[in-house]
């Protein structure tokens, strides 16, 4: 068999924790190979390997049939080996061609050459259907296309081995599509992709073989074609998961959050919600379904307070907090799963512990008297990591940055939802979880639901929409189409208002 990546028997540790234990993954040549493992599983830890960032304490890696020692990513970029990292490394003010060359930069004389490294950039576009505009700056495109700007990064440097770190989780449903093209052709003009996802379906519609690793185990690889999704997941937790949230239907109360005409301006200072209407009962989980970049984030900040509104109203429990600052609404009872976790959810130099007191500190029982209780904020902690399964080498007393993507989110869920808040406004809540994570997680908001609180959900993914939403407000260009009971909607029909055809009542 040709193999043009072996990786044998790999094993690492961290501070208490073993990230890889004794993990085979051997890559065939022209094929996409999907890396699935639960949040924590050590998938990143075993690519960070592959791609020189860290070296294994034991095992061998093979490239192209040899036995080598990849000592740093420089070692991997001479290997043909490139990665497109989860946050991309771009400078934003350059174009795209002065990011490709960047560290690399062609001369002719000793000028730099920026019309050839264009027109190669431009030929490699082409030849895999990229559709990148070398002299487009970055911060003027879209995200789906910055990403095309990684992948291009690493064919232009002549990679033959691509590792895609969550690739779509950044990306809309369109986006997926098109990423998956790419992929297509990258293997079919011979290149070859391990692709980490926690997505099954991408799995089943890209992949040719998935690997599945369990608490740092190799639990096996298989041929994508002749198994199920559910079979993956079952392979990667351990147990059967179930796709769809059960509930009963919801028995809402009083309005708990009611928005007026509100209108509010996105960061290139235009009106990026229009005058916009709803409203969110005790016992009921609205979810705003809609294209990413259609006023979800303005709606989120004006009720959180990270945003000024321009006009309208933002009534909680009937009062009005639009000029409220932001610590006062947390006190009023307002939670937020932010939508950027590593920017607005956690710093990430301080301990777990210290994370999941950040909003309470200043309270009983966690301090008296100016002094800190270490044991009270101990247990608190421990139980959110306990209930939440939050995986890491030292429990509460972990560095958060040490935490894969995977449980920081966890983390802030927990964190959130422990507050127990009157109002929960959860923004992509189960971006980078894995499907036992997600199970779990809807669980709890649909459990904080019947406890009589409100919750406002935010996600791109429709499935989520549909599936724990009990009423569905659809936005288009910050404004709203339309509100639909979950029951009794369709993909089809949320698509259609999305794409901002009127429906539903509201409207
Ligand atoms: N630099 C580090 N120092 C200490 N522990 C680490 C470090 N990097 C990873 N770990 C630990 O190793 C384990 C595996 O983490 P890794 O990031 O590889 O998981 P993952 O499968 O990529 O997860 P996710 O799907 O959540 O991204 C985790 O327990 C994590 O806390």
């Amino acid at each position: 068999m040709d193999y043009v990546v072996e990786m044998l028997n790999i094993r690492k540790e961290f501070p208490g924790v073993v990230a890889n234990d004794d993990i085979t993954l051997c890559l065939r040549k022209g094929e996409i190979h999907a890396l699935l493992g639960e949040n924590g599983a050590g998938k990143s830890t075993l690519m960070g390997m592959l791609f020189g960032m860290y070296q294994p304490d034991s095992g061998i890696i093979k490239v192209r049939g040899k036995q080598t020692k990849i000592s740093s990513p420089n070692v991997a970029n001479r290997l043909g080996i490139g990665m497109v990292h989860q946050h991309f490394k771009l400078v934003s003010n350059f174009t795209v061609t002065e990011n490709i060359v960047l560290g690399s930069e062609p001369k002719k004389g000793l000028v730099i050459d920026i019309e050839t490294a264009s027109k190669r950039i431009r030929d490699i576009s082409e030849q895999y259907g990229l559709n990148v505009d070398p002299h487009a700056k970055i911060e003027d495109i879209s995200v789906g296309m910055q990403q095309r700007v990684e992948i291009l990064k690493m064919l232009y440097r002549e990679a033959d081995v691509l590792i895609l770190d969550e690739p779509t989780a950044v990306l809309t449903p369109q986006e997926i599509e098109e990423l998956g093209k790419v992929m297509k052709s990258l293997v079919g003009e011979g290149k070859s992709i391990i692709l980490i996802t926690h997505k099954l379906k991408e799995i089943k519609a890209v992949a040719d073989r998935c690997t599945v690793i369990r608490r740092g185990k190799t639990i096996g690889t298989v041929e994508v074609a002749s198994t199920t999704e559910a079979a993956m997941a079952e392979m990667m937790v351990g147990r059967q998961v179930t796709f769809k949230a059960a509930k009963q239907e919801a028995k809402p109360g009083a309005p708990v959050l009611r928005i007026q005409s509100l209108s509010v301006k996105n960061s290139k200072k235009v009106l990026g919600l229009k005058q916009f209407n709803l409203e969110v009962r005790a016992g009921e989980i609205v979810g705003i379904a809609g294209v990413e970049g259609n006023g979800q984030t303005e709606l989120v900040e004006a009720i959180t307070g990270l945003r000024k509104a321009e006009s309208g109203s933002i009534l909680f429990e009937g009062q009005d907090i639009a000029n409220m600052s932001i610590r006062a609404r947390i006190e009023k009872g307002i939670g937020h799963i932010p939508e950027d976790r590593q920017k607005r959810g956690l710093v990430l130099d301080y301990t777990i512990e210290e994370n999941m007191i950040l909003e309470v500190y200043q309270k009983r029982p966690f301090s008296k008297r100016g002094l800190m209780n270490k044991s009270a904020i101990r247990a608190y902690a421990q139980r959110i990591i306990e209930s939440f399964d939050v995986r890491s080498g030292q429990g509460a007393t972990s560095i958060t940055r040490s935490l894969s993507g995977g449980n920081q989110q966890k983390a802030i869920i927990g964190r959130e939802i422990e507050l127990d808040p009157l109002l929960l406004i959860a923004v992509q809540p189960t971006r980078g979880l894995d499907v036992g994570s997600i199970e779990y997680i809807h669980k709890r908001l649909i459990e904080h639901r019947d406890k009589g609180k409100a919750v406002l959900l935010v996600s791109l993914e429709l499935d989520e929409i549909m599936n724990v939403s009990d009423r569905i407000a659809v936005v288009n260009n910050g404004e709203l189409v339309g509100i639909v009971k979950a029951a009794e909607t369709s993909e089809n029909e949320l698509g259609l208002m999305m794409a901002g055809l009127r429906g539903g009542e509201g409207a």
